[in-house]
């Protein structure tokens, strides 16, 4: 049994609390709002993010983060992307010596291009540091739905011994060393899947769909390689596996913010995507590293207003024709 501090109380948060609980940990979850903690105490429920869910009653939620965080032996960072370095910095003076942090937010900061890992090391450099991604739906995960993801560690060893921890019920951790590859993966599907759900809401077809797919997984793989990932990480449950989840899902916020914007409607109410957070850090980091990414760019493109759902099928479908593989020729 471990002492596990998760911070965020949205879906995945309470997903993973809940799944954790099941196994025996004494978890405590860090929410911001304080209603949100009072209700996942008193009537063990998160009705804004996992609507009538059934939590378990003996999963603790608070407002205040030395509370939450003291004592913990494991503390799991759940909150958006873009919010990690605050988070992080916000624990230190509570923090126990010995640890071990786990990045569970899918994002590139969009302001220093670190990875979520990196970003917690900038706030807290003498702590152990781990990744959990891969393809897991909060609400799968809170019904004790079946789910395998990865849990990366810099030490192979360290890894395994944390994936067997934190596996059981219904969830199972595969261990890998390859933390950027985890992370990487994790971050970019983001984007591919706001692009093949532009495709689906502008009713592209599905063979479009499939080939935005494939197109955006090859994309995935020469940046995610370029940004030091390991290309077997990316065909595993982190980079493919969770690429397949979210770009066919309509249970994916990413992918229905695509499918919105390929509709033409207003996604100003839409629930948190974090793709759109890192579509354009990503396509700088492509562009200093000399990688095509046109899938990605495209997608910046329609995001960012430049361009109609429409000239971005025609940008994609009038490039000029090539090998499939080029690299393989050489
Ligand atoms: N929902 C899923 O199925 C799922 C699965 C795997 C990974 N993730 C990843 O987990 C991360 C969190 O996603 P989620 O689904 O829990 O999102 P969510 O929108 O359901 O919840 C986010 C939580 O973070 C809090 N929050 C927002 N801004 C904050 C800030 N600046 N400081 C502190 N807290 C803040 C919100 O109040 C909320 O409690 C994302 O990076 C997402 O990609 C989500
Ligand atoms: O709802 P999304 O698009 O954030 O996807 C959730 C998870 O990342 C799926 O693995």
């Amino acid at each position: 049994m471990s002492r596990i501090c998760i911070l965020g109380a949205g879906a995945w948060g309470t997903a993973l609390a809940t799944a954790f609980v099941g196994q025996g940990h004494a978890v405590r979850i860090w929410g911001r709002n304080a209603e949100t903690c009072d209700e996942i105490n008193r009537q063990h429920t998160n009705r804004a993010y996992l609507g009538e869910a059934k939590l378990p009653e003996d999963l603790q939620a608070t407002p205040d983060m030395a509370q939450a965080v003291t004592g913990a032996e494991i503390v799991l960072f759940v909150a958006p992307a873009q919010s990690t370095g605050a988070v992080a910095a916000s624990i230190a003076a509570h923090l126990a010596a010995d640890a071990v942090l786990i990045a569970c937010a899918k994002g590139i900061d969009n302001r220093t291009g670190q990875m979520q890992s990196e970003v917690i090391a900038a706030q807290l450099p003498d702590h152990a540091i781990g990744v959990l991604s891969g393809p897991s739906f909060a609400a799968d995960v809170v019904r004790g739905l079946p789910t395998a993801v990865t849990l990366a560690m810099p030490e192979q060893e360290a890894a395994q011994s944390l994936a067997q921890n934190l596996s059981g019920g219904a969830v199972r951790l595969y261990a890998s060393d390859d933390i950027a590859g985890v992370q990487i993966g994790g971050s970019l599907k983001n984007v591919m899947a706001i692009a093949v759900g532009i495709c689906r809401g502008g009713g592209m077809g599905a063979s479009a769909e499939a080939a935005l797919i494939t197109r955006g997984y090859a994309e995935l793989v020469r940046l995610g390689v370029a940004m030091g990932a390991r290309a077997e990480t990316l065909l595993g449950l982190s980079g493919l596996g969770d690429l397949v989840l979210t770009c066919s899902s309509e249970l994916s916020r990413n992918f229905a913010y695509g499918i919105a914007v390929g509709r033409g409607e207003d996604v100003s109410g839409l629930k948190l995507a974090e793709g759109v957070h890192t579509v354009s850090i990503a396509n700088d980091i492509a562009d200093r590293h000399g990688i095509s990414c046109p899938v990605m760019q495209t997608a910046g493109m329609v995001l960012s207003g430049a361009m109609s759902a429409e000239e971005a099928r025609i940008a994609l479908m009038s490039r000029p024709v090539k090998a499939e593989h080029p690299e393989r020729r050489e």
